[in-house]
């Protein structure tokens, strides 16, 4: 089969390694390699840099009113809806997500834009009543310089668009390093980027392997903020380099979430919520309610009803409309699923259902959905990530108790609760010590919703009202208004 070709956006041209080295991206559904990529060195990143940095100083981008900016992500914006159905096929082929889902999350990708857009000329300063004669002090908020955005491979568009849109708002360039296993959209979207109108430089990509490309861009000099979604064993290497450059950063990392279900819930509703938590995008996402917390009373029958509804999830091709749940998007990741799942059982979690890959699928990396019954919280299976379809559930007798479990955990990135009774429910949004708490619903995504987690689940907030300001600097500026000359040098004033 003919590979497809991709190039590297630098400095608004498409490029090669300059090595001429490439890589192959391999399509989950059929394990079989489908693209060839650069595979970018050190010196490739150096020149994406270099651009960016010049875009940023460049006065055709510098001297843009942020209301220009805004426009600019306007159209982007647009054209991203023009380009829709091109854009969820390529997600749905390089990363095995399903093809209903990825047109939803398209189609919804230009609010990010649209909203961020907004955003981009409302980063007010404030006149501060200072308390010293003669003084007039002002606060302004300047862009950074260059970003770079590390995008890993379960959403790519979406985790690059609440990095880019706000980064561009604010006036700074980027430099995007997306997943090797997952990078063909990013390259569209800076080819979009180019279309919209932004100047040659302030949107590049580099592509190419973590440990090479990412971590030569991560501690790179010029690299003003760093913006990194994926594990946290990778968050260290991360944090490490940006010891080097001292770059601000945002990390979103995993989760181990709670869908917390009680007695008085709705439970057609919670059931399609936890499979929502967990089944949904394969449970490759860093949300996943992967613990599943239900109330002693409804427990037999809420874990029935649950194994009856997953069992009819349609496992298939991910470009196919009629497919519910399609492959894991790496092998590494499968076996990483396998393996939890293993270790799961050695140390006696109850097998519900699942626990292996299906027949009939050829060499997709698919993997059924999974259920383990545990008698103990402490179980690795309750405790670590698995990134894949994989839910442990264990009874809980009364509300503090479920809020003692939600909260046994190193992670708190998001929590689903079910339950008719509000004063719980708000009790519980309040207690739970996680960045988002879902009600009656779980996985629901909006561009002014901050997310972001507290814990291992990292630090710092993406989308939302502030997204914009995470991307700037606080600059403090002093007028002495006397005509007096300076008094006493030695003293602070
Ligand atoms: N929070 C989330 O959305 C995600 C969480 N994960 C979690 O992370 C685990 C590992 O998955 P991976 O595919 O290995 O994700 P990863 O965290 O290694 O990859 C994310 C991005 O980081 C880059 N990267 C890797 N090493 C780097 C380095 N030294 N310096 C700079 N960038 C580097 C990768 O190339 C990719 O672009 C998964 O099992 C899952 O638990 C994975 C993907 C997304
Ligand atoms: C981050 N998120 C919701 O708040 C959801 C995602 C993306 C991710 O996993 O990082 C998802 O469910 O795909």
């Amino acid at each position: 089969m003919t590979l497809a070709r991709f190039q590297m956006c630098i400095d608004g041209q498409w490029l090669d390694a300059l090595s001429g080295k490439t890589f192959e991206s391999l399509d989950p559904s059929s394990a079989q390699p489908w693209a060839l990529l650069p595979d970018a060195a050190e010196e490739d990143v150096e020149r994406a840099v270099q651009a960016a940095q010049k875009a940023f100083e460049n006065p055709a981008w510098r001297k843009l009113s942020a209301t220009a900016r805004g426009k600019l992500l306007r159209r982007l914006g647009d054209l991203i809806a023009e380009n829709r159905e091109h854009l969820a096929q390529l997600e749905s082929r390089d990363n095995g997500k399903l093809i209903r889902e990825t047109r939803g999350q398209v189609g919804y990708l230009p609010e990010f834009f649209h909203y961020t857009a907004g955003l981009a000329d409302k980063l007010e300063g404030g006149t501060l009543p200072i308390d010293k004669p003669d003084m007039f002090a002002y606060t302004v908020h300047e862009p950074l310089g260059v970003v770079a955005g590390i995008i890993p491979w379960n959403s790519p568009l979406y985790l690059t668009a609440i990095k880019l849109a706000p980064a561009l708002a604010a006036g700074n360039t980027i430099v995007l390093k997306p997943s090797e296993h997952a990078s063909a959209t990013i390259l569209e979207l800076a080819r979009l980027a180019l279309e919209a109108g932004f100047p040659a430089g302030v949107v590049n990509v580099v592509t190419g392997f973590g440990p090479s490309t990412g971590a030569a861009l991560t501690r790179h000099p010029l690299v003003r903020k760093i913006a990194f979604t994926g594990g946290a064993a990778t968050a260290r290497h991360v944090v490490r380099s940006s010891a080097e450059n001292f770059a601000k950063l945002s990390l979103e990392l995993g989760g181990k979430s709670p869908n917390i279900i009680f007695a008085d819930a709705d439970l057609d509703s919670a059931i399609n919520g936890v499979v929502a938590g967990i089944y949904a995008a394969t449970g490759q996402s860093c949300v996943a309610g992967s613990r599943l917390l239900v109330q002693r009373e409804i427990y037999d029958e809420f874990v029935a009803r649950l194994i009856e509804r997953a069992r009819r999830i349609r496992i298939g091709n991910p470009q196919e409309d009629a497919s519910e749940m399609g492959p894991m998007a790496t092998a590494q990741q499968l076996a990483v699923v396998e393996g939890l799942v293993a270790a799961a059982k050695a140390e006696g979690a109850r097998l519900l259902m699942g626990g292996k890959r299906p027949e009939g699928q050829g060499e997709g990396w698919y993997y059924e959905p999974t259920l383990f019954a545990c008698d103990s919280h402490s179980m690795r299976i309750m405790q670590e990530e698995v990134f894949g379809p994989v839910a442990s559930v264990i009874p809980f007798d009364d509300e503090a108790e479920a809020l003692a479990l939600a909260n046994d955990s190193q992670y708190g990135l998001a929590a689903g609760i079910w339950t008719r009774d509000l004063g719980r429910a708000h009790r519980l949004a309040r207690d739970v010590r996680s960045g988002i708490i879902w009600v009656n619903t779980y996985r629901a995504v909006s561009a002014m919703a901050p997310i972001g987690g507290f814990h291992q689940s990292g630090y710092g907030r993406e989308s939302g009202i502030d997204s914009v300001l995470a991307y700037t600097e606080l600059k403090t500026v002093w007028i002495n208004l006397s005509q007096a000359p300076m008094p006493d040098p030695f003293v602070m004033r």
